[in-house]
């Protein structure tokens, strides 16, 4: 070593236990974050083998998928989803997990809590049976998704063979227009990069643009890294990551934090780090992005209009374009604002926090929701939602029409009660559009908890200063 080194590299190193082979190495993980939907065969895996979990304490549970959105106190009318839940309940029980029960003011989706409690810390390795794991590296921890048998793998040894990953550094220069945010920053990057553009890259972000996001801000870009195909996405910590730690609970406390934050000051990529790729993006010349299509790098600016398929020259991607335009139910060249919606879903791992809510209620705070639109309202966690009412938020939401929900992944994907029914069409703050996924039949554009409430406002796809300059 000795040479310089990517902020994902010395992650890496400091938690290599063996070599395995020249692409492999086995990993220690510091943090193991577990929900019901990957969960029951790896536990059934360990009980086959006769297996305990090698660190309860670095493991955590909690139900987000299945769980209804309404009647909390309730049982999950859903029998698979109920089965879901039991069965977490159970092995967390049987395993001696920790597991934050439905009805605690702290349950939420996975992604939400472990940052919010402290549990996610700069410098970790941080796995999970989900995807958007990527979440967690926003505090500069190298956080991915895994498979069923990884879980078991990682629930018998706390460690995981690990393939290694290339390195792409995006670059966001500038400040951002107002009104543009880090969903429509995300949002453009995928578009650049494309859907499968990150596949076996670890992504680091940085940039003035980067730099000046809150933590909230951060998660939500490094959410998202997944949907470009990439591994993990990172970005450095630095003195506002360190702020927002100070309040958690779990997190270091004075003297430890301290001396945490010591260590944490050298989680960055050396100056003459090498990177497999590079992008760059000028994020002042960003607008708010929505999507059209039926995968997230199917975006444009809210200026924009749908593509027109006539355009392309490649008749696979002519006739892949057709079909997504038709599954959608747009025309090509139609304006982007034009387009009617039937639900307005604020929420998900990617847009469900503190600060998602206060923009939307910003937007929507003394205006009513359009005719014939269903607006939904769903904190990321209970303690948001616990935040949110102690600011009125819910009371804002409320008044406008919006319903206000209890915490969990609700409409961002078909897996319980909070779906879309086929051929509606849905503005949301989630992070995938594919066909499905919020209901069967179901349309999705995705955009920010901004552009959302103005849709809900205006009852099509609209710019929130077009709303509030409208009213004024
Ligand atoms: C159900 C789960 C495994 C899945 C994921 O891995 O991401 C889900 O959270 C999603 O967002 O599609
Ligand atoms: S909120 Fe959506 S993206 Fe996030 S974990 Fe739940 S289903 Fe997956």
């Amino acid at each position: 070593m000795g040479s310089a080194r990517t902020l994902f590299q010395k992650i890496w190193d400091a938690h290599v236990v063996d070599r395995i082979d020249d692409e492999t190495d086995l990993l220690y993980i510091d943090r193991h974050l577990l929900t019901e939907v990957t969960s029951p065969q790896a536990f059934d895996g360990l009980r086959q083998s006769d297996r305990r979990v090698r660190r309860p304490d670095a493991t955590i549970a909690v139900a987000d998928h299945n769980v209804p959105t309404m009647n909390r106190g309730a049982p999950i009318e859903d029998e698979a989803s109920r089965l879901q839940v039991e069965t977490l309940e159970r092995n967390v029980a049987d395993f001696g997990v920790r597991y934050i029960p439905l009805l605690s003011p702290e349950q939420g989706i996975v992604h939400i809590i472990g940052p919010e409690q402290g549990l996610t810390l700069p410098g970790m390795t941080i796995v999970c049976g989900d995807s958007h794991t990527s979440t967690h590296g926003a505090f500069g921890a190298l956080a991915f998704g895994i498979g069923t048998s990884e879980v078991e793998h990682v629930l018998a040894t706390q460690t995981l063979p690990q393939a290694r990953a290339k390195s792409m550094r995006i670059v966001l220069d500038g400040r951002p227009p107002a009104g543009v945010t880090a969903k429509d920053m995300i949002l453009a990057v995928i578009g650049r990069v494309g859907a499968g553009g990150a596949n076996g890259y670890v992504i680091e972000y940085t940039g003035e643009a980067i730099r000046s996001l809150d933590m909230a801000g951060r998660m939500t870009i490094c959410n998202m890294s997944i949907e470009a195909g990439a591994r993990a996405g990172l970005i450095a910590p630095d003195e506002t990551t360190f702020a927002y730690i100070k309040e958690t609970r779990f997190g270091p406390k004075s003297k430890d934090l301290d001396k945490a934050c010591s260590q944490w000051r050298g989680l960055f990529s050396d100056e003459a780090a090498i990177f497999d790729q590079e992008v760059r993006i000028d994020a002042s010349q960003l607008a708010p992005m929505v999507t059209w299509g039926t995968s997230p790098e199917d975006v444009t600016s809210i200026d924009g209009a749908v593509p027109d398929p006539a355009l392309i020259v490649d008749p696979t991607a002519r006739s892949q374009m057709e079909g997504k335009l038709s599954y959608m139910g747009l025309k090509a060249g139609q304006r982007l604002r034009d387009i009617k919606v039937d639900v307005v879903f604020i929420g998900s791992c990617t847009n469900g926090r503190i600060q998602d809510l206060r923009a939307g209620a910003e937007v929507v705070r003394g205006r009513k929701v359009a005719r014939g639109v269903r607006g939904l309202v769903v904190p990321g966690s209970g303690l948001v939602k616990r935040q949110a009412e102690a600011e009125g938020l819910d009371q804002i939401f409320l008044d406008a029409g919006f319903e206000w929900r209890d915490a969990g992944c609700s409409m961002c994907l078909g897996m319980n009660p909070d779906q879309l029914k086929s051929g509606e069409r849905c503005a949301s703050t989630s992070n995938r559009n594919f066909e499905g996924r919020q209901g069967p039949g179901g349309r999705t554009h995705l955009m920010s908890p901004e552009l959302a409430a103005a849709t809900a406002i205006a009852g099509h796809i609209a710019d929130p200063r077009a709303v509030t300059e409208a009213a004024q």
